[in-house]
């Protein structure tokens, strides 16, 4: 998601041995070796000449090295001495976790290290995802404000309630630093990396067109999980937890992007009522969407058309196509919808369609009819990268939050049974198609599990923000002033996990601490009261200008989708040989908490997670 570019923090001293410079000095190694080369060709005395070649590089890179340590130790010093000028504790790593190299082989390093026998919990900081497993253990160490100080970035981490509140408030003092997130423009500025009148335009469209979509969500949701559950109840071994949830979570977005239905499986046809015409090119862009999510680093990187050039692999040609067949579908639909604007019989429901209506300007041309002057307050362009956004935004982290739930309840039955109670409770027709979206409101007890999931096992972890001019801050009682250009992280696992605010078992998973029961009220279900999604110490889907436009998409979702799985069907581990229930139960919760950074933040090793499914009777006469 796009927070895979937010991850990285932007350094507070302007550092000299940034990218640029180190490019450079490469730049003039590779010169001179070319140099030499081309010198010992010519005089041909080749065994002397290239000892000599190979004597300067090695010496021009130990150079380099030496260079770039003294600035690094320069560097960090100045940082360091500006963050303990603030009474703030610091944390230094001589290594920056946040490096693209890091991001992408760092898991590898580290688990490969601790195979060898180089565990130790500081080393366990290099993890592109140490703060999130962590949660508030770093903070009781440091406190609920610290610097993080690496090479190249200086971070402010905090976990106090109201200094979190501060920040979000203040969006013209902390904004977001846009400018490195370019990379997310594959189709152009969307929602998360414009700014001023143009992200207002885009927030406004998006706050329109979700407003009017969790109908549809809800009905794309319930047919979703039907058949993904129908596919886990066949009786086997369950070992696709995590990556079924990605389809269901990517078919759920395509469904509500265009009003399409996708089965379950992947890959199969769209199913018989979709719209005449327009199969093969749903499916193509199911396809595409698929391709373009799941390949989303090389696309960054190299960008869409260089993917696509006769001299990339064919594997990359494909991942090139597949961006561009994205785009000339959403266009398409696009302009099928503005049509019928304009001739008057828009009916269509889905995010793209709800895009295109609510993006109609009123102010209609005064001369001729007013009907094919309708101009549009979002282009074509805008649409499909508003659109790429959310399926980056909305796909991966509710895939991942609902995985996470579901290997959560594994190791807990009896809450399994809690929450049926309620489900049956509301939903007593076994039919899905007669539930409806009024129940949403009253499954405070499935929302429960949402919020007490996001909580010790946020998919994003950490929310940031950047100053562009010093700025103060005041934590606890305690005032302090912020350089610019200073990464603010919300540390959100920390947060959810301080023990000030929720108590001294706030690192245990247990949904029941959101719901409670007014003394004076008879004890029942219809009593219970949800504690707010925005209750103090948790930031599930943040708050104030930037909070997440796909809230209530991805409760009404998850919710849904939650209902209608544990309605009859119970989940269960399976322990291994040689491992007693209980220990069994403590693997499977270590699992789901070990959390690794991928597109979001998901379980580790969802691959080894193996579930059984059972359906199971009920009675309802008994509720
Ligand atoms: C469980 C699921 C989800 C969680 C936990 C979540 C969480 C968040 C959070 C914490 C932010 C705020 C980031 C900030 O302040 O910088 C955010 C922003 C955003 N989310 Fe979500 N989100 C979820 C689902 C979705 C869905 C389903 C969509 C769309 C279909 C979506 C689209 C976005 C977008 C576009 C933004 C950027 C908003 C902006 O910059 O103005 N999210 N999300």
């Amino acid at each position: 998601m796009y927070h895979l570019l937010l991850i990285s923090g932007e350094p507070h001293s302007k550092s000299p041995y940034k990218a640029s410079y180190c490019v450079h000095a490469f730049y003039c190694c590779c010169l001179l070796t070319q140099a030499i080369i081309l010198e010992a060709r010519q005089t041909s005395q080749s065994l002397q000449n290239l000892k000599m070649l190979l004597n300067l590089v090695i010496s021009c890179l130990v150079s380099f090295l030496i260079f770039k340590l003294v600035v690094v130790v320069t560097t960090l010093r100045k940082d360091v001495a500006t963050a303990k000028a603030a009474s703030v504790p610091v944390l230094v790593r001589w290594i920056s976790p946040n490096t693209v190299f890091w991001l992408v082989f760092g898991d590898f390093i580290v688990s490969t290290s601790y195979r060898l026998g180089l565990r130790d919990w500081h080393f366990q900081r290099f993890y592109p995802a140490w703060e999130l497993n962590e949660r508030y253990k770093i903070h009781s160490e440091l406190g609920d404000a610290f610097y993080c100080i690496a090479p190249g970035e200086c971070r402010l981490y905090l976990a106090d309630h109201d200094a979190c509140i501060d920040v979000l408030k203040r969006p013209n003092d902390f904004g977001r630093d846009v400018k490195k997130m370019s990379m997310l423009n594959l189709y152009g500025r969307h929602i998360v990396t414009a700014e001023g009148a143009e992200w207002r335009r885009f927030k406004k469209a998006a706050s329109s067109a979700f407003a009017d979509i969790n109908e549809l969500v809800w009905r794309q949701t319930l047919s979703q999980t039907d058949d993904m559950l129908a596919s886990w109840n066949k009786g086997g071994l369950v070992k696709t937890t995590v990556v079924d949830c990605k389809t269901f979570a990517l078919n759920v977005l395509a469904g509500s992007l265009f009003s399409i239905s996708y089965p379950f499986e992947e890959g199969a046809k769209v199913s018989s009522q979709d719209l005449d015409g327009e199969k093969s090119s749903a499916n193509r862009y199911r396809d595409s969407l698929l391709t373009v999510t799941r390949n989303l680093f090389p696309i960054l990187v190299f960008g869409g058309s260089a993917l696509r050039s006769s001299f990339s692999p064919k594997k990359f040609q494909r991942i090139g196509v597949a961006v561009e067949e994205f785009r000339s579908y959403v266009k398409e639909l696009v302009a099928k919808e503005r049509l019928k604007i304009q001739q008057n019989h828009s009916s269509r429901q889905g995010l793209i369609a709800n895009l295109t209506r609510v993006c109609e300007d009123q102010t209609h041309g005064a001369e001729e009819n007013a009907a094919t002057q309708a101009k549009f307050t979002m282009t074509e362009n805008d649409i499909v990268s508003n659109t790429f956004m959310y399926t980056l935004g909305g796909t991966d982290t509710s895939a991942a939050s609902l995985s996470n739930a579901i290997v959560h309840l594994s190791a807990h039955p009896s809450l399994q049974d809690w929450l049926a109670e309620e489900i049956q409770y509301y939903l007593k027709s076994g039919n899905p198609e007669d539930w409806s979206l009024d129940n949403f409101a009253k499954l405070k007890r499935c929302r429960a599990v949402l919020n007490e999931t996001l909580r010790i096992c946020h998919p994003i972890g950490k929310i940031f923000k950047t100053t562009n001019s010093a700025q103060t801050l005041t934590i606890k009682s305690q005032t302090i002033e912020v350089p610019p250009n200073t990464a603010i992280v919300l540390n959100l696992a920390g947060l959810h996990t301080n023990p000030e605010i929720w108590g001294e078992d706030a690192h245990i998973w247990d949904p029941t601490r959101w719901i409670h029961v007014e003394s004076n009220t008879e004890p029942g279900i219809e009593s219970e009261i949800l504690l707010p999604d925005t209750t103090r110490g948790f930031l599930g889907w943040g708050l104030g200008q930037r909070i997440c436009p796909g809230k209530r998409y991805s409760q009404v979702e998850l919710v849904a989708a939650i209902a209608l799985i544990f309605r009859e069907s119970r989940v269960s581990f399976v322990p291994d040989p040689d491992e007693t229930e209980s220990e069994a139960r403590l693997r499977m919760i270590t699992m789901a908490q070990d959390m690794a950074f991928r597109m979001t933040h998901e379980i580790r090793n969802g691959d080894k997670i193996q579930l059984r499914w059972k359906t199971v009777e009920h009675d309802l006469a008994t509720l």
